[in-house]
């Protein structure tokens, strides 16, 4: 003992924090009341989890418990639990900083918009400060279980940029967070307000939340507080209810403690399977990304249960890294109850319910996709726009499900030509033409670079359909999904176009008589480009552009390489393949050039490296020849 008082800085995205919430969050004011009891609920949990290999941790207090209170003439309300607690350093670290990933992200989409921010925090997550939409100052005292008495903390602060922490005495292990209520908050003394507001929100805590109960006083002419207690919730497992019995909003709630999201959930499923392994599902896709979706490490949302015990958070081994978005609980009835990360990672049983979970996820998926109903439909096309992209990631991760996760693919087409990813391959195939056998697309960097590729000039001249891909995971998945529905997937800028029945004779024999026409063209412009290319040769593909690069069929795509390089991958180096058309007169013309011939053979290969988002080797080089040619131009028309 005998610390003295510390005052301490708030980290700044803390202030900035604080400062936001209190000014966006402040219509939804009561929220604060579910955001402390969640962190009490999930402070009890800890200590469970804790407990299983430390049962003294418990003391002699082993019935977990929240007590709600308040104190009218102190004008305080006070949310105490007996759960794990904090230390001293604990305190100053979780009430003082934000160390949560994404945080970077969350901070450089703030738009200073109250109403678009105040959307974003509460998808960022509110937590412990909310406090302050009603607080002018928290009172947070906690002894960590397993410390002694005298070890507890008091941490204090008005939420202004500084706090205090000093040890004092606690006689209980646990958590007692004091408001006190700003000025004009005083709807909060009231036991039938405060009840109301957890039968709500809080309902589905599986803790017994006390409080104490009222009555009337006769004399007093007045309700008054009296010493028994009453548990205001219903205090048991939310999914272990029948469904019948759960409405709606009861599901939404439950998923914002689950999920520490501030927003409804898109769809939820919830199930009881029995067999073998016998366990309880209940599953959500959230209706919005978290900040840090691209983050492959970032934490799961999956909390696992074995008969209404918790057993620990982010359990990582039930849900496949594609489907990370999914948030919610599994109860299983078989697991031993100490079980471990460890024993999670080679069990069998687990296996079994983590196949069973990725198949009611994506049977959810189907059914919003194919439902005939326009609000549902409209789900997966929100749900796609915020997920898509980490789906996609299951067609090379999960080998057993590749073919269902295939046809929940949205994609963009040349069919309407717009960024929207709309089309399915399905829809595809049901657009090829009379005797088209392949799904083609087209990989770039963006959209604009796949919807105005060369590549595709043929294909709109023939009324052909292509997907314009453009996520760097359209890559992963076109190298693992090869085929749908018994059509192959194609590159239209890889290996010789063969359009098969799609050309007809005379396009053929046009196409053959030009390859002879030009061969000793081809020839001269593949001996000055030397080393720089694989192959030179006329093209099937153009009808505007002079000339376009192509991946020889077994090699990796321009795409695909400058990903790999800018990831600092080493991508094993294959040339690629220039194809020039014939029936341009920059071509055309190159059959009677002397002097420019190098110059004008080396532009047909940058403008091609050019037009499919490539770098050049020697951009000044380029510029230098652009700018004699245009030179050499002006002065032959000034001459005539
Ligand atoms: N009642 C409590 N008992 C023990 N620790 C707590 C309690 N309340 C908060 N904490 C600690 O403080 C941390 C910060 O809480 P806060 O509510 O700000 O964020 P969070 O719960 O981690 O996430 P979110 O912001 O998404 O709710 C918690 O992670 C926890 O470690």
């Amino acid at each position: 003992m005998g610390e003295q008082k510390e005052t301490l800085g708030f980290q700044a995205e803390v202030k900035q924090l604080l400062n936001l919430m209190i000014h966006s969050l402040y219509s939804n004011k009561e929220i604060f009341l579910r955001e402390l009891i969640s962190n009490a609920s999930d402070a009890c949990d800890r200590l469970r989890f804790e407990a299983l290999n430390n049962a003294s941790l418990y003391g002699d207090d082993s019935e977990l418990k929240i007590r709600v209170s308040f104190d009218k003439a102190a004008r305080t309300i006070s949310i105490a639990d007996n759960g794990i607690g904090l230390s001293r350093d604990e305190a100053v670290e979780h009430l003082g900083t934000i160390a949560k990933s994404g945080t970077r992200e969350f901070f450089s989409a703030l738009t200073g918009d109250q109403a678009k921010d105040a959307h974003l925090i509460g998808q960022f997550g509110v937590g412990f400060y909310s406090s302050y939409i009603v607080a002018d100052k928290v009172t947070v005292t906690s002894r960590r279980a397993g410390l002694e008495a005298n070890q507890a903390v008091r941490w204090e602060s008005g939420g202004e940029g500084e706090f205090t922490v000093e040890m004092v005495e606690r006689a209980q292990r646990g958590t007692e967070v004091v408001l006190h209520l700003r000025e004009g908050e005083d709807e909060f003394l009231s036991t039938w307000k405060v009840r109301e507001i957890i039968r709500k929100y809080s309902d589905h805590i599986t803790l017994p939340i006390l409080m104490k109960k009222e009555t009337w006083d006769e004399e007093k002419k007045e309700q008054v507080v009296t010493d028994e207690d009453e548990t205001v919730n219903q205090a048991s497992a939310l999914w272990s209810r029948p469904k019948s019995e759960v409405s709606d909003e009861q599901y939404n709630e439950f998923y914002k403690h689950v999920a520490h999201d501030f927003e409804n959930p898109l769809a939820h499923v919830h199930a009881r399977v029995e067999g073998k392994q016998e366990y309880t599902q209940l599953l959500y896709i959230p209706s919005k990304a978290p900040f840090d979706l691209l983050d492959r490490g970032a934490r799961h949302g999956i909390k696992l249960y074995v008969r209404r015990v918790f057993i620990m958070d982010d359990a990582e081994q039930l849900m496949p890294l594609y489907l990370r978005f999914v948030r919610g609980v599994v109860d299983s009835n078989d697991l031993p109850l100490n079980v471990s990360r460890e024993i999670l990672q080679q069990s069998r049983d687990i296996e079994a319910i983590r196949g069973g979970c990725v198949k009611r996820i994506l049977g959810l998926l189907e059914s919003l996709a194919d439902s005939e109903d326009d609000a549902e439909k409209e789900k997966y096309k929100t749900f796609w726009k915020e997920f898509g992209r980490v789906l996609k990631e299951g067609v090379g991760e999960d080998f057993a499900n590749k073919e269902r996760i295939g046809k929940l693919l949205r994609f963009a087409s040349t069919q309407a030509d717009t960024p929207e990813e709309s089309v399915s391959l399905a829809d595809y195939v049901a657009r090829m033409k009379e005797g088209q056998e392949k799904i083609y697309y087209v990989t770039a960097e963006t959209f604009t670079a796949a919807k105005n590729s060369p590549h595709l000039e043929i294909f709109r001249k023939k009324g052909l359909e292509v997907l314009l891909l453009s996520d760097r995971v359209d890559e992963w998945v076109t190298s693992h999904l090869t085929e749908f529905d018994g059509k192959q997937l194609q590159s239209v800028a890889k290996g010789g176009l063969d359009l098969g029945k799609l050309e007809d004779a005379a396009e053929k024999e046009e196409a053959e008589k030009a390859a002879d026409e030009y061969k000793e063209l081809i020839e001269k412009v593949k001996a000055t480009l030397g080393e720089k290319v694989k192959d030179v040769r006329v093209t099937h593909r153009l009808t505007d552009s002079p000339s376009c690069l192509v991946a020889d069929e077994y090699d990796l795509g321009g795409n695909l390489q400058r990903i790999l390089k800018a990831a600092g991958q080493q991508a094993p180096a294959s040339k690629p393949i220039l194809e020039v058309n014939p029936q341009h007169p920059a071509v055309q013309r190159l059959k009677y050039e002397e002097t420019r011939f190098d110059d004008w053979a080396n532009l047909l290969l940058e403008q091609a490296i050019l037009a499919e988002g490539g770098a050049l080797e020697d951009p000044a080089g380029f510029v230098k020849r652009i700018n004699d040619l245009m030179l050499a131009l002006s002065l032959g028309s000034a001459g005539k």
